[in-house]
Formats: structure tokens, C-alpha cells, sequence
């Protein structure tokens, strides 16, 4: 009798926890409940394959490894298929698979490479480049001169991804490794600012979201001038312009897409004129297109930027109508950098992207839950940019454990192999939360993602219907035994 007392406890224990967890109270249909017994089997089958043979198991090695064993995962399976809501966390120029990118975008007959002063590839569609600090080559002629095409694609991809067999090398130097991602952005700077690869470009960023079942997204971008063909160079609010453009074009197309906002974000190493001067330029873009320029952000490696504080006086008035949505806490640090949420919080932020820092500040856990301020997760940037090795041990399975108001985001997916949310939902579902975490975890992430989108009552509606919508035809489809 008294081993039952303790057993029953010990089950009122783990259910309470569960309970408590992100999703723990979501009540789920017959047919949602049906969906779930197929979701969880395949969940149980694969956590007791990998107890078995932990070095084919995906959730416990680094994505570099473990991606090619996520890819044959059912439940990866069910997840692509899952309708994810909103993404709203990625820089726009870092979202589109780099492999598409070099295929799609690198096939014109006046684009050449060649090495800028630091060693670093650059593409450009100009002859005698002044960035260029070697000869330049054509792309077009070395494709056709190469003896393999395949191989001379991959060997140009290669310098747009992080990938590498062996990514414990890459977190010896971590700010080399901040280096090397950096680089990627010198790549394919000039490729991307003419104005018809921009195009291409993020018709394709479109796409890629919705293939991926996603809804809608708020995307950081900084709006640098383009240039074309007749000369004309391309503004801030031109470069919005197009953006906009090219979603509605992407929305007649594809009648449940919900759209795409944008936070212009910029770097986090300025002089406080400087900063003073694209808020400036950020409350005339806000002032212009208030619904679709939504806020300001700031980018680039916290640990070796300029701190928030910094800049006080240059935050001071924002519209009220425009948000903060600040990255912060993207540091190993406890103190320095990690403090930058705490100001971030103070200065009213939407959302805080990454938030890696958060279970070391106990001053700020209850204020995130009384504002709601979303924190946006994204596990595989911290893992690929080298914050931790093993996403099981993720802070955010703190605020998993919590139910803090969370949302799960991607980053930069092109740039180490992803694509749209399913591999950081897959490692989030997997890795990060409890392992009887089932069904209404992941409802429960699509659902934040919606309601921590920044949208007006008419598009609220619309993405409630759709969602609800594509929910049910999952369901369905899961519940149909020709799913698979
Ligand atoms: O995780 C991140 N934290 C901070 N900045 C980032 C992260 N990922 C990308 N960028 C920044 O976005 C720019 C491209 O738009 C990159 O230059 C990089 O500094």
C-alpha cells in the first residue's frame, strides 16, 4: 500500500509538470487526439531507436551531424507538414537555402567573383570592382570551363554556408566562427543589391515559408539601396516598396498567405550619432508605412557590439505605433551582454530575439510573463553559431518547463542547411522538450507564433482562418491512411 502512495504521487508529480509545460492545458479534439496517438508513437519509436544507438540520434548531436538522420525522422515528417503559423525571427538575407541561391542566382553571364582585401569572395556584376583585391573571374565561364558542374557549385556554395563535417572545430574560436558568418554577408552583399537579383531573391524567401507551411513572417532587414540597369539607385523606402510589391504579388498567388512585415534592424556598433541617425531614418520609413514597417532592431555579435544601453537617449522617443524588437541575451555571458535584455525589457521591446541568457536573471522572469513579452527560440542558431553543443540542455527547456511565452524561430536557415521552421520545431519537439511532450507542445508554438505576431484586427482574422483551416486539413490528412 504504501509503494502505491508513492507511485500515485510520484504520477501527480511528472502530470503537474507536464501540465505546467508550454501547451500542458490544451485540450485537443477526437481527431486531434487520434492524430496525436500516430504523432507519439512515432515520438516514443525514435527517442527508444536513439537510447539504442545515440549516434544516429538526431535530437542529441550537433545539426551538422544529425540532419541527414532528421530528414528520415517520421516525426520530421509530420512536422513539415504541420502548419507552423508565423516565422518571426530571420534576417532576410540569410533565410533562402544557399544551395537554390547558387543554381538560381549565379547564372547570369555578367556575374564574377574575385577576393576582396581580406581573402573573402565577393560576387559582383561590376568589371574592375574596387572591393575586388584579385582578378576577377566569370562566373558563367568557369561553370562551363569547370570539369564537373556539380562539384564547382558546391565548391561556391560552400562559401555562403557554415557547414563542416566537423563542427567542433568551429566552436574553439567562437569569434572566428562570428567571422566566418560575417563573411557570408560580404559574399553575397553586392549579388543581392542589384535589384533584380533582390527580387528573385525574396520571391523565393516567400516560397521557401510557404513550402514549409508557414503563414506569414515579420523578417529583420536593413533596407540598403539597391542600384539596376538605368542607373537608378534605390532607397530605403524604394527597397521597402519592392518588398512590398513582391508580397502582394506572392498573396494573389497564394491566397492563404497572410503577408510579410518588416523590422528594420541595423548594426549594434554605431557611434550614438549614428544611431541617432537611422532611428531618424527608421521613424520616416515607420511614419510612411506604418503597418509594414513594424520596428527596429538591432544586429550582429552582442558579445563584441555596442550594448543597448548604450544609446538611451537615441531609443528614447519611438512612435507609439512602432516597437522594439531588440535581440538580446545572445551570449555565454552572465552580466555584460546578458544585461541587454534587461534594457531591452525596460524600453518596452515587443518580443526579445534569442533571450539565451534569460534562466541566469531571475529580476526578469515574471515581468516577460505579466507583459507577454515573446521571447524568440532559435535553437539551431545558438548550436550552429557555437552558444552550446547539445540542444537538450537549451535554456529555453527552462522556459519550456515554465510555459514562458515562447515562439520558435529559425534565424538565418539558409545559411546552415535548413529550411523555414520544421528543423528548429523538430529539435524544439525533440531536444528541448519533455520527451512525453506531445501534440498540443507543437499546436501550442503555432498558436504563440500567431498571437505574438504584430497584426491589425482584419489580418488577425484572416490568419485565425487560416490557420484553423490548415489545421483541420492536417489533421485530416494524419488521420487518412494514405498520409505518409
Ligand atoms: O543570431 C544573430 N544575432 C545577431 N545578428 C545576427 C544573427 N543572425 C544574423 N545576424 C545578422 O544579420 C545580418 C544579416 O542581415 C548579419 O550580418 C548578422 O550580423
Amino acid at each position: 500500500a504504501e509503494l502505491q502512495a508513492y507511485q500515485t504521487l510520484r504520477e501527480r508529480v511528472m502530470k503537474a509538470e507536464l501540465t505546467a509545460s508550454l501547451g500542458g492545458n490544451l485540450w485537443l479534439s477526437s481527431d486531434e487526439e487520434k492524430a496525436n496517438s500516430i504523432l507519439m508513437n512515432a515520438k516514443r519509436a525514435e527517442i527508444a531507436e536513439g537510447v539504442k544507438n545515440p549516434e544516429k540520434y538526431a535530437p542529441a548531436m550537433h545539426f551538422f551531424h544529425g540532419r541527414q538522420y532528421a530528414r528520415q525522422s517520421e516525426v520530421f515528417r509530420i512536422i513539415q507538414k504541420m502548419p507552423k503559423g508565423a516565422f518571426l525571427h530571420g534576417h532576410n538575407t540569410a533565410m533562402v537555402s544557399s544551395k537554390w541561391i547558387i543554381q538560381n542566382l549565379t547564372t547570369t553571364n555578367n556575374l564574377y567573383t574575385c577576393r576582396d582585401i581580406n581573402g573573402v569572395l565577393i560576387f559582383t556584376y561590376k568589371a574592375n570592382d574596387t572591393m575586388c583585391h584579385s582578378e576577377e573571374q566569370n562566373v558563367c565561364t568557369e561553370r562551363i570551363n569547370a570539369e564537373d558542374r556539380n562539384q564547382y557549385e558546391r565548391q561556391l556554395e560552400k562559401h555562403i554556408n557554415l557547414y563542416t563535417a566537423k563542427p567542433e572545430t568551429l566552436l574553439v574560436d567562437r569569434k572566428k566562427l562570428w567571422q566566418r558568418f560575417e563573411n557570408i554577408f560580404t559574399t553575397v552583399d553586392r549579388l543581392y543589391k542589384y535589384q533584380p537579383t533582390y527580387c528573385l531573391y525574396h520571391k523565393r524567401l516567400l516560397e521557401e515559408l510557404c513550402e514549409d507551411n508557414i503563414i506569414y513572417a515579420e523578417i529583420r532587414a536593413s533596407l540598403s539601396p539597391l542600384y539596376d540597369d538605368h542607373n537608378r539607385t534605390y532607397s530605403a523606402l524604394d527597397v521597402a516598396n519592392e518588398l512590398e510589391r513582391i508580397t502582394e504579388e506572392f498573396k494573389a498567388k497564394h491566397h492563404d498567405f497572410v503577408g510579410l512585415k518588416l523590422i528594420y534592424a541595423k548594426r549594434n556598433q554605431a557611434s550614438e550619432a549614428q544611431m541617432a541617425e537611422r532611428l531618424k531614418t527608421f521613424k520616416q520609413l515607420h511614419a510612411a508605412k506604418p503597418n509594414f514597417i513594424i520596428g527596429f532592431d538591432m544586429i550582429g555579435n552582442e558579445d563584441s557590439g555596442d550594448s543597448i544601453s548604450k544609446f538611451l537617449n537615441e531609443f528614447s522617443d519611438m512612435p507609439s505605433t512602432a516597437n522594439f524588437f531588440f535581440h538580446a541575451g545572445e551570449t555565454n555571458w552572465h552580466g555584460r551582454s546578458s544585461w541587454n535584455m534587461m534594457d531591452a525589457i525596460l524600453l518596452n521591446t515587443k518580443r526579445i530575439g534569442h533571450a539565451f541568457a534569460l534562466p541566469k536573471h531571475p529580476q526578469l522572469w515574471s515581468t516577460i510573463k505579466k507583459r507577454n513579452i515573446a521571447i524568440e527560440v532559435s535553437p539551431l542558431s545558438n548550436q550552429v553559431l557555437g552558444y552550446l553543443w547539445d540542444l537538450r540542455n537549451h535554456p529555453a527547456t527552462f522556459m519550456i518547463a515554465e510555459n514562458f511565452p515562447i515562439v520558435i524561430s529559425a534565424d538565418d536557415p539558409g545559411v546552415w542547411g535548413a529550411k523555414g521552421l520544421s528543423y528548429d520545431f523538430y529539435y524544439a519537439f525533440m531536444a528541448m522538450a519533455p520527451a512525453e511532450a506531445d501534440l498540443r507542445f507543437l499546436k501550442q508554438l503555432a498558436l504563440n507564433s500567431i498571437k505574438y505576431s504584430v497584426l491589425t484586427a482584419q489580418e488577425r482574422r484572416k490568419i485565425n482562418r487560416v490557420f484553423q483551416k490548415k489545421w483541420r486539413e492536417f489533421i485530416a490528412n494524419m488521420l487518412n491512411p494514405k498520409f505518409n
